[in-house]
């Protein structure tokens, strides 16, 4: 479904992706892990269009996105850290993303519901707690039931029980078959969720493989403790 083919991506002297390839299909949930500046948030944004890699291609259902931005249509993304226009009410930012997208589209209201989003829709973005913003971002993520889901830390800031309510929604995209990519500091919450790990170091793939597969080559017996062994040892 998504294609990298050997890309790279250089800011100035740094490269922070060196020659990439990875292979990503659709029913597929993948942790995008490795160590604070490792380059995990610039291949997101590669993926999403929003840097240019210097290198590379980045092929999407077939075709390059190279000067295609339809593709777009089809991704659900959180970023880690949301940026609205400060002046705007949740309401008008709900309805300003819903008038850009085609109004034929089918949308997902379940996590507005949950969320209870319909009791705060004249408050202002920039009034918003880091946990309601977050709130926002999720409900626009899965809003438009895209076939791919990015997924920047998605639960940070999330209190325990939207953090539960976001999973569940996470794990029955992946029932339904979408591709998840997703990057979460909070090893535990990834244990349900991903049937993948992508393991990067200095802008490097390492590793890529089936979590059955990571937890037989670290020897240990949770996700977790096999991620936190890939960060300790440097190569596997
Ligand atoms: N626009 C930019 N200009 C210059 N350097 C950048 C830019 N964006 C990212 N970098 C650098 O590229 C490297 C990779 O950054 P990136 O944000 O992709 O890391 P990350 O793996 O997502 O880190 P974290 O786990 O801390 O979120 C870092 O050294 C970062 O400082």
């Amino acid at each position: 479904m998504i294609e990298i083919k050997n890309i790279s991506k250089q800011f100035g002297k740094l490269m922070a992706l060196d020659r990439l390839n990875l292979q990503l299909n659709a029913g597929e949930s993948i942790a995008l892990i490795g160590p604070n500046g490792c380059g995990k948030t610039t291949l997101i944004k590669s993926i999403l269009g929003m840097v240019l890699p210097t290198r590379g291609d980045i092929i999407f259902n077939g075709k390059s996105i190279r000067n295609d931005d339809l593709y777009r249509n089809d991704i659900g993304y959180m970023p880690q850290i949301g940026r609205y226009p400060e002046n705007m009410t949740i309401g008008q930012v709900l309805k300003m993303i819903k008038s850009i997208r085609h109004a034929a589209q089918a949308q997902d209201y379940d996590l507005y519901n949950r969320f209870e989003l319909g009791n705060m829709l004249h408050k202002r973005m920039r009034t918003l707690s880091g946990g309601t913003t977050q709130k926002v971002s999720a409900v626009l993520a899965f809003l438009f039931k895209p076939r791919v889901l990015i997924l920047d830390e998605p639960t940070a800031g999330l209190d325990p029980i939207a953090a539960e309510i976001l999973k569940a929604k996470i794990i029955e995209a992946r029932s339904r078959g979408c591709l998840i990519l997703i990057t979460s500091h909070l090893l535990s919450e990834l244990e349900d969720i991903v049937s993948q790990v992508v393991f990067m170091q200095e802008g490097k793939l390492i590793l890529h493989k089936n979590v059955d597969e990571l937890k037989y080559l670290t020897g240990e017996d949770s996700l977790a403790r096999s991620i936190v062994h890939l960060l300790k040892t440097e190569v596997v």
